[in-house]
């Protein structure tokens, strides 16, 4: 059978139609002339209060897009993922971070197999060398307990566990936490410099154990380390998480002190398993695990919530709505809270290395758009930065407003001041300002009618910008695995919509081959076999 083209489908029609109605209505409008609006367009579950009211939207949008989910066969997919079938189809592979949060007794197989007492095993590895590591039990090679970790990964390997880290600094113990990913030199010996070898702990993060970033720091901090201490004492110090167990043990790392980790777990996805290693060691295991249950939970959620009242699919719905009827090119995610400094960058790994594809499922060119643009900081900083062009810029951009209800140090003032500015930017993004309003405004100051006249247009806000408000309670370990959980599975819904495969990455190989042979090229000082630009340029570098 063959995969739907979401554009061939009698809801992508209709909504065509039903965009082309809608298009230029104001929310202001849809307010006024609804009441129940908000109440129609809230989601509340647990302790998330999802409001998706101020979207260019109305009931008929819903239906049409829920419909959509129908003709693509949401539901039938939402199995396959759940149950283990290999919908990683190019690299014939089941997508399985799910059975990393599963419950105990889940039964959950891959080729036949349950995977879940595995994913148990591996847990149950993590939780007593964490238990070892934060109680000072199990000590560096002179005695000393550990009092820093280092992880040296890079993509899902680091942005996964560095945003959770640093998303739940407040609940963090004793050590002290880095992470080197970049290949950079730089980078690598600005962070060891200052490092104790005889009290820092290396895990060295990467599924396949083959890339060059990793390995090559990986070489150096060992090189660096061996430097002040014997090379009997590396397997002290070093420990591993991947998928490819003889590359790490031809690295030096003992079998004893690898953590496994499955090739049905995307990279991007990974920070559920032992990839994860920094995070409970940073905030201990119990922690950890309440995070995987957040994430549990959410699954949950997805999976039995009708579509009209499920949080990922409306949250996936949303973005299509935008990127394939107002054609929006990128998608903002700003979170109200300084601990969340990174999860903008996290998710655009996530969702921009998972649906930047242009073939569909069924190998061909798609000929409509696919993977939406990520970008956003925290607010309020971000209030002072880029919103200006939000509000008065010639772009629609969506954007996702994530706050809390109460803050972690319990500073009401701070937190009032806080989400006074989240409450007021969606309220403002929504309504704008008219130019009735600027006059009115401009006439209260006492200012001329020339210069009313001069400066009134600069002054009018049209509104009618979309946001979506995640509410929650608390910022948590539980929270935020809801949190992540809820975009790893709109992830799953645009694909599906999208008809593309969103766990593979081919896109990201070529850049890796050509760095290769660049290197090759360093050597042999032979730049000839480039375009002109490249071969000015490296030999412009080699001089
Ligand atoms: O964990 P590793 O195998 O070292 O991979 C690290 C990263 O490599 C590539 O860039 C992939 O595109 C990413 O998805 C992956 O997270």
């Amino acid at each position: 059978m063959k995969n739907i083209n979401p554009t061939t489908t009698r809801a992508w029609k209709e909504l065509d139609q039903h965009f082309k109605e809608i298009k230029d209505e104001h929310m202001r409008d849809m307010f006024s002339n609804d009441k129940e609006r908000a109440a129609k367009f809230t989601m509340q579950w647990e302790d998330f209060y999802v409001d998706i009211s101020k979207n260019r939207i109305n009931e008929t949008t819903r239906e049409l897009l829920l419909k959509l989910a129908e003709e693509c066969k949401l539901e039938e997919a939402i199995e396959s993922y759940f149950s283990g079938e290999a919908i990683n189809q190019t690299e014939n592979r089941p997508v399985l971070h799910t059975a990393l949060r599963a419950a105990k007794d889940a039964e959950i197989k891959v080729r036949g197999e349950n995977v879940v007492p595995e994913v148990e095993e591996v847990k149950e590895k993590i939780r007593a060398f964490c238990e070892e590591i934060i109680s000072g039990e199990r000590k560096g090679y002179t005695g000393k307990a550990f009092t820093d970790v280092v992880n040296i990964g890079i993509g899902g390997s680091d942005l996964g566990p560095v945003m959770v880290t640093e998303s739940l600094e407040f609940y963090k113990n004793h050590l002290k936490m880095h992470f080197i990913s970049n290949v950079d030199g730089d980078h690598v010996h600005e962070t060891i410099k200052d490092l104790n070898p005889e009290t820092t702990l290396f895990l060295v993060v990467s599924k396949t154990f083959t890339t060059m970033e990793t390995l090559s720091n990986a070489t150096t901090v060992r090189e660096w380390f061996l430097k002040s201490v014997p090379e009997k004492e590396v397997s002290k110090h070093f420990v591993a998480v991947s998928t490819n167990l003889e590359k790490v043990e031809g690295f030096g790392i003992d079998r004893e002190n690898i953590f496994p980790m499955w090739d049905w777990v995307g990279g991007r996805f990974s920070l559920w398993s032992a990839v994860g290693l920094s995070i409970s060691l940073a905030i201990g295991y119990d922690n950890f695990a309440s995070l995987l249950e957040g994430a549990r939970k959410m699954d949950e959620h997805f999976k039995a919530t009708p579509f009209k009242e499920n949080m990922p699919v409306q949250l996936a719905l949303l973005t299509i709505w935008y990127n394939n009827f107002f054609k929006a090119e990128s998608e903002a995610v700003i979170p109200y809270s300084q601990y969340l400094d990174k999860f903008p960058s996290y998710l655009q790994q996530a969702i921009m290395e998972s649906n930047g594809k242009s073939v569909d499922r069924n190998g061909e060119e798609v000929d409509y758009e696919t993977g939406t643009i990520i970008w956003g900081e925290p607010g309020t900083n971000s209030q002072h930065a880029f919103f200006q062009l939000i509000h008065q810029g010639t772009k629609l951009i969506p954007a996702d407003f994530i706050g809390f209800k109460r803050s972690l140090f319990g500073d009401k003032s701070h937190q009032d001041k806080l989400m006074a500015n989240y409450f007021a930017q969606t309220e403002a993004l929504l309504n704008g300002k008219s130019e009735a309003e600027v006059v009115d405004e401009l006439k209260a100051k006492s200012f001329s009618q020339e210069e009313i006249d001069r400066i009134k247009t600069f002054k009018v806000f049209k509104g009618n910008n979309p946001t979506t408000t995640i509410l929650i309670d608390k910022l948590t370990p539980e929270s935020m695995g809801k949190l992540i959980a809820m975009y790893e599975h709109q992830i799953f819904v645009q694909g599906v919509i999208w008809n593309i495969f969103s766990y593979d990455q081919w896109g990201v190989e070529l850049g890796k081959q050509l760095a290769n042979k660049i290197l090759a090229d360093f050597e042999s000082k032979s730049v000839e076999d480039h375009d002109s630009s490249t071969k000015n340029l490296l030999e412009f570098y080699l001089k």
